[in-house]
């Protein structure tokens, strides 16, 4: 395993931890309760997908990571709200090689 995989199973921990304990203040934990909700996850995807072609039109490799991230971890939080796991990515991923 190297670090990429370590830092995304880290913070998969994280966000699974968040939506069983809801702390306060919690950017994540507001996304599992009616604050914020499935619908602005989705929303997030969808705008950061387009930030993220943009920065790859603009050839601006420093944003191109910065969107890349916002999605990934927006799309760990997806997966935890359908009570899906990274290994299940991590197993889709596997099978197409
Ligand atoms: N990786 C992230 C992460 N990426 C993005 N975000 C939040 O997602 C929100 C939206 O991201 P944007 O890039 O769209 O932010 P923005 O451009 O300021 O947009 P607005 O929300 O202000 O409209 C912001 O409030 C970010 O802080 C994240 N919030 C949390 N994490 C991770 O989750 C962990 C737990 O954090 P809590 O949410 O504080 O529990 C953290 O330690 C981080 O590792």
């Amino acid at each position: 395993m190297d670090d990429a995989d370590d830092v995304i199973d880290d913070l998969f921990a994280v966000i699974e931890n968040r939506k069983e304990t809801l702390p306060e203040g919690s950017y994540t934990a507001s996304l599992f309760t009616h604050e914020k909700g499935e619908n602005a996850v989705l929303e997030k995807l969808g705008e950061e997908t387009t930030e993220l072609i943009l920065a790859a039109k603009d050839d601006d490799h420093e944003e191109l990571a910065h969107e890349s991230a916002d999605i990934v971890y927006h799309l760990l939080v997806l997966l935890a709200m359908k009570d899906m796991d990274v290994d299940d990515l991590r197993a889709e991923l596997a099978e197409r090689r």
